[in-house]
């Protein structure tokens, strides 16, 4: 398993070692104690989710608030995604930087989302099985985003605008400086 630092304070892009023989393929998809001696950070997970969407979805941007702030491990089962994490840590040395890095079912590998920083996905391939862990349970009332187009960061999604899915709730999200003041 290898372990590299991103933009992001925090927030590493992780490739896992995959055997591969005749039967197929293993792969360790998380080992506390090799992701403790990579990154220095212990981390108790206690919600592993798992999504399914099809070519351009965008979900995100998406983050909990307070206590509920989650940090995420996130990887994709099936499929291509372009995965973006935002740092909304207002005391974070890489405030506001943003780390956007394609992840598949192939390259196998996950991004490490800190707590306090949106994370979002875009679909690149016909479907996505895509599959995380969370260190805090879902909280609908801490539940908070910024919109994915937010110009402010000027995403390239890599998804034409007139082929993008998003959900009634994401359709909606604010800007980040209208939630995020210094
Ligand atoms: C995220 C989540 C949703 N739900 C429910 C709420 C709702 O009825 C339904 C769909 O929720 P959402 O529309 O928020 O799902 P989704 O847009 O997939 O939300 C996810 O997006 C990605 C980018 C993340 O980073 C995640 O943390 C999460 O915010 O599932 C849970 O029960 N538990 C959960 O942990």
């Amino acid at each position: 398993m290898q372990i590299h630092s991103t933009e992001i304070e925090d927030c590493y892009l992780i490739e896992p070692q995959v055997f591969k023989d005749d039967r197929g393929f293993f792969m360790e998809s998380y080992s506390q104690k090799k992701f403790e001696k990579g990154t220095g950070l212990h981390i108790s997970f206690v919600q592993d989710n798992i999504s399914q969407s099809s070519y351009g979805v965008i979900r995100g941007l998406h983050a909990q608030r307070g206590k509920s702030a989650q940090a995420k491990l996130v990887s994709v089962i099936k499929g291509e995604v372009l995965d973006v994490v935002v740092d909304a840590r207002k005391d974070s040395p890489t405030f506001k930087k943003v780390v956007a890095r394609k992840l598949d079912g192939v390259n196998k590998q996950q991004l490490f989302v800190p707590k306090g920083c949106f994370h979002g996905f875009a679909v690149l391939s016909k479907d996505v099985t895509f599959f995380y862990k969370c260190d805090e349970f879902y909280d609908r009332d801490a539940d908070y985003g910024i919109a994915h187009d937010d110009p402010e960061f000027d995403i390239d999604w890599l998804i034409p605008v007139e082929k993008r899915i998003l959900s009634d709730k994401d359709k909606n999200l604010p800007l980040f400086n209208q939630i995020i003041t210094k």
